[in-house]
């Protein structure tokens, strides 16, 4: 892919594209904001801090509103079209709700494909708590459905979630590192049928049934994938 040339359905999907000066100053900013987001669980600090800290964020809440925000559909024209740039890769996946490494809020989860498997990797914070010391459920549900649609990157075709099932075998803790797979079960047409787990101490905590839909063309395998 050329520099200058980014074409959405080329691009890995959920996978940090090389961040440029822009971009790097993003992603410090949203890794500081993680922290915050983190510590500010229960923690233990005198009112008067807290006065101050709210004040500090109400300001610079301000100064970061007045700023408009980039047109999206432009830019995802130019992806879906293959001219995208850059800088309209990382406008569209650095702020990925799960992995992007410029949302604030991302954990971030971390996923690459290991032949045909698509594999991730997360630690959790309070943050992001359902039951005490465990993730909750539709964090669970969400870091899944991200996982489990990069199995896209497999395959040619391109769409969004129509089923996903979930078995909560047993907690996800948090502050662990959580371990995922998902592997393409079979396709057929604009159906691709996936499974996703997760794994924490060698233990599995999740299954998981889906099926995306294709919005336009069948899916079929990449050269190099699936059954030879
Ligand atoms: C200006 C241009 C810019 C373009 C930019 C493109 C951007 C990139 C796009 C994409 C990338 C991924 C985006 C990220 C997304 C992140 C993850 C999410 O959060 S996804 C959100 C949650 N999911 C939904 O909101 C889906 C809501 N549902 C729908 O929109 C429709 O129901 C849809 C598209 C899923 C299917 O509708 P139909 O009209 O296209 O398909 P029919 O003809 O009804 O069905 C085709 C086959 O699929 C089965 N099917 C349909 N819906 C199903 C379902 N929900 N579950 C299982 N099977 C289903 C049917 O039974 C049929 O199968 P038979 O051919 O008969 O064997």
């Amino acid at each position: 892919m050329s520099e200058s040339e980014y074409d959405l359905q080329q691009l890995p999907q959920s996978e940090p594209v090389a961040a440029n000066p822009e971009y790097r100053e993003r992603r410090r900013l949203a890794a500081a904001l993680r922290r915050i987001i983190d510590r500010l669980v229960r923690v233990e600090a005198p009112q008067q801090k807290l006065t101050q800290w709210a004040d500090q964020a109400e300001q610079w809440a301000d100064d970061v509103a007045s700023h408009p925000r980039r047109q999206q559909q432009p830019l995802l024209m130019r992806l879906w079209t293959g001219k995208g740039s850059q800088q309209d890769a990382l406008d569209m996946g650095d702020h990925d709700i799960m992995t992007g490494l410029s949302a604030a809020m991302a954990p971030p989860l971390e996923l690459w494909l290991d032949g045909d498997v698509v594999r991730g990797r997360a630690t959790l914070g309070p943050a992001w708590q359902g039951p005490p010391g465990r993730v909750h459920g539709g964090v669970v549900a969400l870091m899944l459905d991200i996982l489990m649609a990069k199995c896209q990157d497999l395959v040619h075709g391109l769409g969004m979630t129509g089923t996903l099932n979930i078995r909560y075998q047993a907690g996800t803790p948090l502050r662990k590192e959580v371990l995922m797979e998902a592997r393409i079960q079979r396709i057929e047409g604009r159906k691709m049928f996936v499974e996703g787990r997760f794994f924490v101490d060698g233990e599995q905590t999740v299954l998981a049934e889906g099926i995306w839909i294709s919005m336009q063309e069948p899916y079929r395998w990449r050269d190099g994938h699936g059954p030879q």
